[in-house]
């Protein structure tokens, strides 16, 4: 993509994803557009993935009538020990009300065979068996979060550190993003390029963007990218949807056997999937307290 020069928003260029479409019945096509994007960046859109506009619009909608309720209203289902729940400026959100939840529960198990599907060809991608991570240590028995994200319209400004979301990588295996039709998604290929160079990546309707976490990252002894995202607040309110997927906590992440050879040996020692969240999770959250002294 050529570089039109430093835009408004602080992205140098719009970037081309990958476009993986689940009907598409020539595998080997979708196994090669998704490995060119793994060793790319990790972010492509997945298409024609069986969950209906009209469903997704639901759950929009949904999201929408949660951030509207006060905050009040909204604190009453803060953020838990076990991360489920609203959380104040990065909005996240669990279990409003009965019409809420109803969505959501069907909401969070249909991504999850979207997930399945895309790992799928992760695996042949990697030149592993397809069902590689069927098994029920693995997506078996995956764990599914669903994160409610509203954005409430202010414009970023990277020179002054204003961001919808700063920058950061996912960490689970593989995460899932719908979002409305406000741009405002960016990427860096490249985290320690000086300057860095943030790419804007475009909304797709109907499409999920999908991006690998750190965890699929590491079992991939780095060979598959998980890349630096950010948003930017375009003035524009924004709400999207993100659905991260992680294996079970058991599950042992330990370089994969295809992505090790004597010239390539394995960059980290297995770590059981439990341990190595816990500690993400406890190097990027605030600690709960914060908000309860607030509340007192
Ligand atoms: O809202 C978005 O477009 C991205 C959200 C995101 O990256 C995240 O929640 O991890
Ligand atoms: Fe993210």
């Amino acid at each position: 993509m050529e570089n039109y020069g430093q835009s408004k928003n602080g992205a140098e260029a719009q970037t081309v994803l990958n476009c993986i479409d689940l009907s598409s019945a020539d595998i080997q096509q979708s196994v090669s557009l998704l490995k060119q994007a793994c060793l790319d960046c990790g972010f492509f859109y997945v298409v024609n993935h069986g969950i209906s506009q009209e469903f997704m619009e639901e759950v929009f909608s949904q999201s929408k009538r949660f951030f509207k309720m006060p905050l009040n209203e909204k604190m009453k289902v803060l953020r838990n020990e076990k991360h489920r729940g609203y959380t104040p400026v990065l909005d996240e959100l669990l279990d409003p009300d009965t019409q809420v939840r109803v969505c959501l529960i069907y909401f969070v198990s249909a991504p999850r065979e979207v997930a399945k599907a895309v790992a799928r060809i992760i695996a042949l991608a990697l030149d592993l068996d397809a069902d590689f991570f069927d098994k029920p240590e693995m997506l078996g028995q995956a764990i599914a979060t669903l994160r409610l994200l509203h954005y409430e319209g202010q414009i970023s400004d990277p020179s002054k550190g204003m961001y919808g979301a700063g920058a950061h990588s996912d960490y689970g295996l593989i995460t899932l993003l719908a979002t409305d039709e406000v741009a405002g998604l960016q990427i860096c290929k490249d985290r320690d390029a000086k300057p860095q160079l943030w790419e804007d990546v475009a909304p797709m309707k109907g499409a999920f963007i999908v991006n690998l976490g750190d965890m699929l990252e590491r079992w991939s002894n780095c060979i598959f990218k998980s890349t630096l995202h950010r948003v930017l607040g375009t003035g524009r309110e924004r709400y999207s949807i993100a659905f991260f997927v992680e294996p079970s906590h058991d599950c042992l992440v330990e370089c994969l056997p295809t992505c090790k050879s004597d010239k390539n040996p394995p960059k980290f020692p297995p770590i059981k999937c439990e341990t190595y969240l816990s500690q993400r999770y406890k190097d990027t959250h605030a600690d709960l307290n914060m908000y309860n002294k607030q509340q007192t």
